[in-house]
C-alpha cells in the first residue's frame, strides 16, 4: 500500500499508447517523436506495441520451431527488415547499438523455442519498439528509457496483481524521464512471460495507467473517433468526440474494435480519463471516453459469424467470465423463458462448449451461423420501427432499454446497413458554422462551442467549417473545434468572392456568426444570405446601417428564408431583444425603453473614484474584454447609440442612428484620429471625467450613462446622456459592468419590467451567441421532428 501511495503522488501522469500501425515505418516513428514532443505535460509515460506487421512474423518463426531452416531464414529476414526500421530511424552511431541488441535477442530465438518459450519471441517485437522510441526521443534531446513490462507487471491467473507490479514499477520509475514500456507483455505468477492477447498494448496502457493513477490514458490509433458505424462501410458515420464509460463498455462487448473489456476495465471507477486519438491526424481532438455525465450516442455494429448458446438459468457462470477464457466477446442476450441465450463467434463455440462441459454447465449449440446487427440506443425510449421495416430478413430480435440485436442467417448488404444508419444514428442534419472574427468573443464563442456541439450531437451534428479574422482564413468543412487555432494559423489571406462561394458550395444548412467589429463585413450580408446562411451578429454594426441597407439584409432574409439573430447586439448574454419580440408577439405594445445600455461606461462610472486618471480605469476595461476593439466607440455614447438602433429596429420603428441625440462622454475631437493619438491627448478626457465626478460627488450624486427610447405619437424618441442621479435612483444601485433594461410597456405600466445583469465581457457575449445558435438549431431539430404530413 505505501508503494501505491508513492506513484499516487506523481498523480499527473500522461500514459500514451501507440499501436504497430503507428510505429510501422521511420516515418512513423518520427512523427511518434513529434506527437510526444508537442506534449507539454509530464510526467510522460509511453506504452508501445511492436513495429508494423512484426508480431506476425514472430509467429510464423514460433510456426517454423521445429523446422530450423525455416525457422533461421525467418528470423534472418525479420533481421534484416528491422535492421533498416531501426537505420532509417536514428543516426549511425546511434542505430548501431539497437541493431547490436537487435542481433543479440534474435540470437537467442532458438534457445527460447527449445526451452518452450514462445512468448519470449513474441516480446521481441514490443522491445524492439520501446528501445528504438526511447533512442529517437534521445535523439531530440528527451531523456527516455526503455522499460520492459515484464520487469513489473505481474499477472495472477489472468487477473492484474495490483501490489506486486505496483512496488516493483516504482522502483524502475526513473525522475523526469519519458518512460518507454513495451506493450503486450507481463509475466504470470510463476515469473514466465506471458502475452496480454489481442490489443493487449491498450490493455498495459491502462494497466500502467492505473498504476500510475494517470491523468490520462491516450490510446493513439489510425481512427479519429470512435464512430457511430465502421466508417469503412459506412460513409456517414458519425465521429464522436465523447462516448460514455457504460457505453464503451457495451460496445466493447459486442466486438467493437476500437475499444476493448479489458482495457476498460483496468481504469473502470478511477479518475483516469481515456482518450481515442489518431496518430495519423494528431490535430484532431479524438474521442474521450467519460465515466460521469456524457450523454449517451447512438451505434450501430456487426458481429459477423456468430453463433448461440442456450444454457438454463440456474448455471452460475456468466458470459463475461466465458468472454475472459475465450478473449473473445461474448453477448448475453435478454432470457428468454428460463434460458439464457449467449452470443459469441462460432470459431469459439466448441473452446466454449468444452470450457463449460468442464464448470459442468450443460450448453445447447444452435449451430447455424448467424450475423448480427446490435443498435445502441441515445435514448432508451427511442423505437426501430423504421429500421424493423428495413430488416424484414431478420431471424431473431432482442431488444433491452439500451440496444437491440437482430440476427440474419446472411450478412447485411452494404446499402441496407447505410439506410439503417440513416433510420438509427444519423442526425437529421448537419449544420455547418463558418466564424468571423477570432478576437475577445469570438474564441470564446470556439472554446464554448465543443460542448455544445456534442449537447446536439444525437439530432444534429454540428460542424465547425471556418474561421476567419481580418488576416485569414480557414475555410474547410469539420474543423477540429479544439485545434482551430492551429487550422486558422495555417489558414490563406481571404477575398469576399472567395468566402461567399465557399459559403454557397457548403451543403445543407449554414450559419454565419459574425463576431467583427466591422461595418464593411456587414455589408456582405445580403451576399450571405443569398448563399444560403443564417447570420448570427455580436457585431452591431450589421443592425445599425443606414435604413436602406438594412432594408436589403431583411429583403434578402426573407427572399432565402433565412434567420437573422442578433441578441447580443444589445445588453451582451442579456435577452433584451427576446424579451421584446416575446412581448409584441404576446400583444403587448412598448412604450418606453431606457436604462444603461454600455457594460463599458457601467463599469468605468461605477469604478472610477477620482484616485488615479479615468484613462487608467479604460485600459483595464479594454484588458478585461469590456470595451468595442477602440474603446472611445464606447467613450464617445456612439455604441449606446448604437444599442438604441437594435431596440428601435427590434420594434420596427423607423429610426436612424443621426437621429438620435448624443451627449458624449469623449471631449470633442478625440474621436478623431489613431488610439494613439487619442492616447497623447487623455489628459483631457482625464480632466473633463475628474470635473464631472467632481461635481455629481459635491451633489451626493452618481454618473450614470443613461439611454432612453420613447414613443411619442407613435414616433421614436431617442437619446443618450450622462446623468448625475441621486444614491437612491433605480440606475444608482448596479455593479460594475451591469446594463439595465427597464421596459415600460401597456402590460408593465405603472411597475416596469426590469432586465439586469452585466451587459458586456467575452464570456456573457459568447454564452448569448450560444443561446442565439440554440434558438436556431432547437427550430431546425423541431422541424426535422414534425410530423410529416400525409398528404
Ligand atoms: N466585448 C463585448 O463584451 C461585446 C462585444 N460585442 C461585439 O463583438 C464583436 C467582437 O468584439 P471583440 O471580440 O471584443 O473584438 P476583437 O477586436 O477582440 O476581435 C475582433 C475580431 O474581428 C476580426 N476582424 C476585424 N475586422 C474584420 C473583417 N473586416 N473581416 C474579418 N474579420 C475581421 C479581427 O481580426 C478579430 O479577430 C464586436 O463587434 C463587438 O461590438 C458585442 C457584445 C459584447
Ligand atoms: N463595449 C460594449 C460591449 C457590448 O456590447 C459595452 O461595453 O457595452
Amino acid at each position: 500500500m505505501l508503494v501505491q501511495t508513492k506513484l499516487q503522488h506523481r498523480a499527473a501522469a500522461q500514459v500514451h499508447k501507440f499501436g504497430g500501425s503507428s510505429l510501422a515505418n521511420a516515418a512513423r516513428f518520427a512523427a511518434v517523436a513529434d506527437i510526444i514532443t508537442a506534449q507539454h505535460q509530464s510526467p510522460l509515460w509511453l506504452v508501445v506495441s511492436a513495429p508494423g506487421d512484426t508480431t506476425d512474423a514472430l509467429l510464423h518463426i514460433i510456426a517454423c520451431a521445429n523446422d530450423s531452416n525455416a525457422r533461421d531464414r525467418a528470423v534472418s529476414a525479420l533481421q534484416l527488415q528491422l535492421s533498416e526500421l531501426v537505420q532509417q530511424a536514428l543516426p549511425p552511431a546511434a542505430a548501431q547499438g539497437v541493431c547490436l541488441q537487435l542481433q543479440q535477442w534474435l540470437a537467442a530465438v532458438p534457445d527460447w523455442l527449445a526451452q518452450q518459450q514462445a512468448n519470449d519471441v513474441l516480446a521481441l517485437g514490443e522491445r524492439l519498439s520501446a528501445l528504438l522510441l526511447s533512442e529517437v526521443l534521445q535523439q531530440r534531446g528527451i531523456n527516455a528509457v526503455a522499460l520492459d513490462a515484464r520487469d513489473f507487471l505481474r499477472l495472477k491467473q489472468h487477473q492484474p496483481d495490483w501490489q506486486q507490479s505496483a512496488a516493483l514499477l516504482a522502483e524502475l520509475t526513473q525522475p523526469d524521464t519519458v518512460h518507454v514500456v513495451t506493450g503486450y507483455i507481463a509475466r504470470d505468477e510463476k515469473g514466465r512471460s506471458i502475452t496480454l492477447g489481442r490489443n493487449g498494448s491498450d490493455y498495459s496502457a491502462t494497466l500502467v495507467g492505473a498504476l500510475l493513477n494517470a491523468a490520462e490514458v491516450t490510446i493513439w490509433t489510425d481512427v479519429k473517433a470512435i464512430y457511430s458505424a465502421d466508417p469503412r462501410k459506412v460513409a456517414a458515420a458519425l465521429p464522436y468526440q465523447q462516448v460514455s464509460w457504460p457505453q464503451a463498455c457495451q460496445l466493447a462487448q459486442l466486438g467493437n474494435p476500437v475499444l476493448h473489456a479489458r482495457t476498460l476495465s483496468a481504469l473502470s471507477g478511477r479518475d483516469t480519463t481515456l482518450l481515442v486519438r489518431s496518430s495519423y491526424q494528431p490535430d484532431q481532438a479524438g474521442c474521450k471516453v467519460v465515466q460521469h455525465e456524457a450523454n449517451a450516442q447512438n451505434f450501430i455494429t456487426e458481429l459477423a459469424d456468430v453463433t448461440l448458446l442456450t444454457l438454463h438459468q440456474d448455471n452460475q457462470i456468466s458470459a463475461a467470465a466465458l468472454a475472459l477464457e475465450l478473449q473473445q466477446p461474448v453477448i448475453a442476450l435478454p432470457q428468454q423463458g428460463d434460458n439464457h441465450n449467449w452470443l459469441l463467434p462460432t470459431v469459439c463455440a466448441e473452446q466454449a462448449l468444452a470450457w463449460l462441459a468442464a464448470k459442468n454447465v450443460h450448453a445447447v449449440w444452435d449451430t447455424r451461423r448467424y450475423h448480427a446487427l446490435a443498435w445502441l440506443k441515445a435514448d432508451t425510449k427511442a423505437s426501430a420501427v423504421s429500421a424493423d421495416q428495413l430488416l424484414t430478413a431478420a431471424l431473431h430480435r432482442y431488444e433491452t432499454a439500451q440496444q437491440i440485436i437482430w440476427l440474419f442467417a446472411e450478412p447485411l448488404a452494404a446499402d441496407l446497413l447505410q439506410q439503417v444508419h440513416q433510420q438509427l444514428v444519423q442526425p437529421q442534419q448537419q449544420l455547418h458554422l463558418v466564424v468571423a472574427g477570432s478576437g475577445n468573443v469570438g474564441s470564446e464563442f470556439l472554446r464554448m462551442l465543443a460542448a455544445q456541439q456534442q449537447r446536439f450531437q444525437p439530432k444534429l451534428q454540428i460542424q465547425l467549417s471556418g474561421v476567419l479574422n481580418s488576416r485569414r482564413a480557414v475555410l474547410q468543412q469539420d474543423i477540429s473545434i479544439s485545434n482551430w487555432q492551429q487550422a486558422l494559423a495555417a489558414g490563406q489571406p481571404w477575398q469576399l468572392t472567395e468566402l461567399t462561394a465557399y459559403l454557397a458550395a457548403l451543403p445543407g444548412r449554414k450559419v454565419l456568426i459574425d463576431n467583427t467589429p466591422s461595418a464593411e463585413f456587414s455589408r456582405n450580408y445580403p451576399q450571405f444570405i443569398a448563399a444560403g446562411c443564417d447570420l448570427i451578429s455580436a457585431n452591431k454594426q450589421g443592425v445599425t446601417l443606414p435604413g436602406t441597407e438594412y432594408q436589403q439584409i431583411r429583403q434578402a432574409l426573407v427572399q432565402h428564408q433565412r434567420q437573422w439573430l442578433s441578441n447580443t447586439t444589445c445588453g451582451a448574454g442579456i435577452p433584451v431583444q427576446r424579451t421584446l419580440q416575446e412581448l409584441l408577439s404576446a400583444g403587448d405594445s412598448i412604450k418606453q425603453v431606457s436604462g444603461i445600455f454600455s457594460g463599458t461606461l457601467s463599469w468605468l462610472l461605477c469604478k472610477y473614484d477620482g484616485s488615479k486618471p479615468f484613462s487608467d480605469f479604460v485600459l483595464e476595461a479594454q484588458l478585461g474584454g469590456l470595451t468595442e476593439p477602440d474603446p472611445r466607440d464606447d467613450l464617445s455614447g456612439k455604441d449606446v447609440q448604437r444599442k438604441l438602433l437594435v431596440l428601435a429596429r427590434e420594434l420596427a420603428l423607423n429610426l436612424e442612428l443621426e437621429q438620435i441625440a448624443l451627449q458624449p462622454l469623449l471631449p470633442a475631437g478625440l474621436e478623431q484620429g489613431s488610439w494613439q493619438d487619442f492616447w497623447a491627448q487623455r489628459e483631457q478626457l482625464d480632466n473633463a471625467m475628474a470635473e464631472l465626478y467632481a461635481r455629481a460627488q459635491a451633489e451626493g450624486k452618481v454618473l450614470r450613462y443613461v439611454a432612453s427610447l420613447a414613443l411619442a405619437d407613435d414616433k421614436p424618441v431617442a437619446k443618450v446622456a450622462v446623468e448625475a442621479v441621486s444614491a437612491q435612483h433605480a440606475l444608482a444601485a448596479i455593479a460594475p459592468c451591469d446594463n439595465v433594461f427597464v421596459i415600460e410597456s401597456a402590460w408593465y405600466d405603472t411597475n416596469p419590467l426590469v432586465l439586469k445583469g452585466p451587459g458586456a465581457g467575452k464570456v456573457v457575449t459568447a454564452g448569448g451567441l450560444h443561446a442565439d445558435l440554440a434558438q436556431l438549431i432547437n427550430q431546425l431539430i423541431g422541424l426535422a421532428a414534425a410530423p410529416v404530413s400525409l398528404t
